[in-house]
């Protein structure tokens, strides 16, 4: 069976790292189609998808984590769809073959990336949350189930897992070795930083509350 296969980048001021994850993309054979949705961006984030080669859909107003998914969705209809954050450090095109191979060969409609040796801190979060994970592959029959991607900002993670509980689909963990991404605090320092972390926590709580069960 011929799956295509896309990756959709959502990206909120990402220039610093943009454009290495996309060198790296580009040498792996199994992507057919990269896709950089620019959330918003007032730096170069959009500028550089374009001079990579890329599509990219520049939204003008910042819709969330969620929307620029969606909308990146909403523009292919690839089989199946990588997703991927524009802040990684250390990707390689092994990290993305082993995100895809499982759910290419069918044995997992969706795989979950999780950080392991890569740094203490961001290692640390992903094991007490590895459902948080913005690395995934997954099956494009599954994402056209859920309706409210689009709203749901940094939710969607959440959403995301729970669908695929719900719906008791097979999930496979895949680690991620020598991977990392810039921390909130890094991209916006200290203070902002701080800031930026509860806004999404609560945007997470809020997704929860509004979809209890
Ligand atoms: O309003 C937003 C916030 C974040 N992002 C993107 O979503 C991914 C994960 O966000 P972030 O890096 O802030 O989260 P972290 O990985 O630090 O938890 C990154 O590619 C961001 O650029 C986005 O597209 N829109
Ligand atoms: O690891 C985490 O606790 C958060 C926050 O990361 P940082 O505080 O920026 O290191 O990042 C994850 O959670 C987000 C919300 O679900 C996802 O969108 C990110 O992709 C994921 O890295």
């Amino acid at each position: 069976m011929s799956n295509t296969i896309t990756c959709i980048i959502p990206a909120y001021n990402e220039e610093k790292t943009i454009g290495s994850i996309l060198d790296t993309l580009k040498k792996v054979e199994m992507v057919d189609n990269i896709i950089v949705v620019s959330d918003g961006s007032v730096d170069r984030t959009a500028e550089i998808g374009l001079s990579k080669g890329v599509k990219v859909i520049d939204l003008k107003e910042n819709k969330g984590k969620g929307g620029a998914m969606q909308a990146g969705l909403d523009s292919t209809d690839a089989d199946i769809i990588l997703f991927l954050d524009a802040d990684l450090i250390g990707l390689t095109p092994t990290h993305v073959d082993s995100l895809l191979e499982p759910v290419v060969k069918g044995n997992a409609l969706m795989t979950l990336g999780v950080f392991t040796s890569g740094r203490r801190t961001t290692d640390l979060a992903q094991k007490v949350a590895p459902y948080l994970s913005g690395q995934r592959a997954i099956k494009r029959q599954l994402l056209n189930q859920i309706s409210d991607l689009e709203v749901s900002r940094f939710g969607v993670e959440l959403a995301l897992t729970r669908f695929v509980e719900k719906k008791e689909v097979g999930v496979e963990v895949v680690q991620l070795p020598d991977m990392s991404h810039v921390m909130k605090e890094e991209k916006l320092g200290l203070v902002k930083g701080f800031v930026a972390r509860l806004k999404m926590y609560w945007e997470i709580v809020n997704y929860f509350l509004k979809n209890p069960s």
